[in-house]
C-alpha cells in the first residue's frame, strides 16, 4: 500500500494544482493512485470489505454530482498541458522537470511523459510534439535505469509510426527494429512489412522541429505577450479620471483602443466584494443556501439558486479526439435579487461608471444577471463576439431577454489576476487586456448606429499559472435608448 502511494506527490500545498504540471500530478493521484489503493484494499477480504466499498462509492460520487477525478479528467489534464505548451511555446524538457515559466513543481516520470506523448499522438494535432514527449520519456527511463519499463515496446512503435508519418523513414525504421527486438512472434508477423521495407535505412533523416505548429495567428501572438500594436495607435492612448454619474466618485480609466473604444477601469470592486462573488458561485455555498431556503419553504427561489451553481461549461468532453472546446471554464449566474446585496450594489456601480442602465427585471431586463466564470489551468475562451449575431441565437435565450435587443456592451470584471496567461485579447484590433484584480474591461459590441461591430472579436487566453475568476455583466440594447444615443455621423466615436 505504501508502494502504491509512493509515486504520488504527497506534499501538496495551496496553489499546487494551479500549475499545469502540479494539476496533472493531483488529478493523477485521484484518478490512478487512489483507484489502485482501493483495488488493493478491497482484496484484503473480508475484514474491511463493506467499509471500503462504501468509502470508494462515496468518494467516486457525491449525491448527484461526480466529484472524484477519473480517467477522463487525467486525459483532460494532459490535453490542457499540451494546449498550454503549444500556445506558450514551452519546451518539453522544462515541463517534464516540473518547471513552468520558472515556477517549479514535482517532475514528471517516464510513464507520465509517455502518457502525455500518447495523447498528443492520438490527437493528430502535433506529431513532433508527441515525438518529443515520448523521446523524453525514454531519456528519463534510461537515466533512471528502469530497463523493464512496461510501455517500452508501445513507445518504440508509436515513435516508428510518428517518424514515418513525418517522413523520417530512417529513424522510423530504427525505432521499429527496437520495438521488434523483444516482441513476440505475433507482433513481428503483424509488422513484417513495416520492418523489412527497402529503403528505410538509406533515406536521409529529416530534422525534427521544436515541435510547435507554426501558429502565427494574432490570437496566439497576443496571448504570448508579443508587442503587435502599431506605435502610431499606441501614441494616441491615454489614462484619465473619468467622470461618473456620481460627480465626487471619478474612476481610473486606461484607454486601450480608441475605435472601437476598449478601456480598463481600475479598482471598481473591492477585495471583499470579489470574494463574495466567488463564494456565492461555489457549489458548496449553493448547497447550504438551498438547504436554508428549503427549510424556509421558499421553493420558488430554488430555480434561481439552481442556475447559481458553478457548472462546467465545455463544448465536448476532454476526449482524445475532441477538438471543439470553445470555452473551458465553470460558470454560475448571480441575480440582482440575491439575498446578498453585493450583487445589486455591483450592478449599480456599473451603471454609475458606464451611464448605462443595468436594471434587472423578470421581463425586459436592461442587463443580464452577473455571470461568474472560473478558469482553471488551461481554461480559455476562443475568439468570439458577445453580441448575438443572428435572430436564431436570440430565439434561444430565456424569454425575459428575447425582447431586449442585442448585447450592446460588455463589462468584464477580473476577480483575480492569473499568475501567468489568461489575458483577454482582441485579435482584430490587436489589444491585450491583462487580468488585473479588481479592474474591469469595458467595450461596446455595437456601433453607435446599432450595427454589430466585428472588430470587438475577443478571447480569453489559456491560463498557464494560477486561477482566473471573472464576472461579466452584459448590457442589453433596448434599455439604453436615451443613454447611448446615435452619433451625429455614422462613425461617431464613444467617449
Ligand atoms: O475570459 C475572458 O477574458 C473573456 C471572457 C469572455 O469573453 C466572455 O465570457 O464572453
Ligand atoms: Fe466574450
Amino acid at each position: 500500500m505504501k508502494g502504491t502511494l509512493s509515486d504520488s506527490t504527497a506534499s501538496s500545498t495551496l496553489g499546487y494544482a494551479e500549475n499545469p504540471v502540479g494539476a496533472y500530478h493531483t488529478i493523477k493521484r485521484f484518478a490512478v493512485t487512489w483507484k489502485k489503493l482501493f483495488e488493493k484494499l478491497s482484496k484484503l477480504k473480508p475484514a474491511y470489505d463493506v467499509e471500503i466499498q462504501e468509502l470508494s462509492k462515496s468518494t467516486l460520487s457525491l449525491g448527484f454530482q461526480r466529484v472524484w477525478p477519473q480517467d477522463a479528467d487525467l486525459e483532460g489534464a494532459a490535453v490542457a498541458l499540451l494546449r498550454l505548451q503549444q500556445m506558450y511555446k514551452l519546451p518539453v524538457k522544462e515541463f517534464a522537470q516540473g518547471n513552468v515559466s520558472g515556477v517549479r513543481t514535482s517532475e514528471l516520470g517516464a510513464a507520465d511523459c509517455f502518457y502525455i506523448g500518447q495523447i498528443a499522438f492520438h490527437s493528430d494535432d502535433n506529431l513532433p510534439l508527441a515525438v518529443n514527449w515520448i523521446e523524453e520519456s525514454l531519456k528519463i527511463q534510461e537515466s533512471k535505469g528502469e530497463p523493464l519499463w512496461e510501455h517500452l515496446q508501445s513507445a518504440y512503435t508509436i515513435l516508428a509510426e510518428a517518424y514515418e508519418e513525418l517522413g523520417n523513414t530512417k529513424v522510423a525504421a530504427e525505432y521499429a527494429h527496437k520495438a521488434s527486438k523483444n516482441a513476440d512472434k505475433e507482433y513481428k508477423k503483424e509488422n513484417a512489412g513495416f520492418l523489412t521495407r527497402d529503403g528505410y535505412l538509406t533515406e536521409l533523416p529529416v530534422p525534427l522541429t521544436q515541435g510547435f505548429t507554426s501558429n502565427a495567428g494574432m490570437y496566439e501572438r497576443l496571448c504570448r505577450g508579443e508587442n503587435v500594436q502599431d506605435p502610431k495607435i499606441e501614441a494616441r492612448l491615454f489614462c484619465q479620471y473619468k467622470k461618473t454619474l456620481v460627480p465626487i466618485r471619478p474612476v481610473k480609466e486606461e484607454v486601450l483602443y480608441l475605435d472601437p473604444r476598449v478601456s480598463i477601469f481600475y479598482d471598481v470592486i473591492t477585495d471583499k466584494e470579489a470574494d463574495i462573488l466567488m463564494e456565492l458561485a461555489k457549489p458548496l455555498v449553493f448547497l447550504i443556501f438551498c438547504l436554508t431556503l428549503i427549510s424556509f419553504f421558499y421553493y420558488f427561489l430554488i430555480i434561481t439558486m439552481v442556475s447559481s451553481q458553478l457548472s462546467r461549461s465545455m463544448v465536448g468532453e476532454p476526449s482524445i479526439k475532441a477538438k471543439s472546446e470553445q470555452r473551458i471554464s465553470k460558470l454560475a449566474w448571480l441575480f440582482d435579487w440575491h439575498l446578498d446585496k453585493t450583487v445589486r450594489h455591483l450592478s449599480k456601480r456599473v451603471e454609475e461608471i458606464t451611464g448605462l442602465s443595468t436594471v434587472y427585471r423578470e421581463r425586459s431586463a436592461d442587463a443580464e444577471a452577473w455571470q461568474v466564470l472560473n478558469y482553471g489551468i488551461g481554461g480559455m475562451y476562443e475568439p468570439h463576439h458577445d453580441f448575438f449575431g443572428d435572430d436564431e441565437m436570440l430565439k434561444n435565450l430565456p424569454t425575459h431577454l428575447q425582447d431586449t435587443g442585442r448585447r450592446i456592451a460588455t463589462w468584464l470584471t477580473y476577480l483575480t489576476s492569473a499568475q501567468s496567461g489568461g489575458h483577454t485579447v482582441f485579435p482584430v484590433i490587436k489589444v491585450r487586456v491583462p487580468t488585473v484584480k479588481n479592474a474591469a474591461a469595458f467595450w461596446y459590441n455595437l456601433k453607435r448606429n446599432g450595427e454589430v461591430d466585428h472588430r470587438t472579436e475577443h478571447a480569453g487566453c489559456p491560463v498557464l499559472l494560477g486561477q482566473k475568476w471573472i464576472s461579466n455583466k452584459w448590457i442589453r440594447e433596448r434599455g439604453q435608448l436615451f443613454r447611448r444615443r446615435c452619433g451625429l455621423t455614422p462613425d461617431a466615436l464613444d467617449e
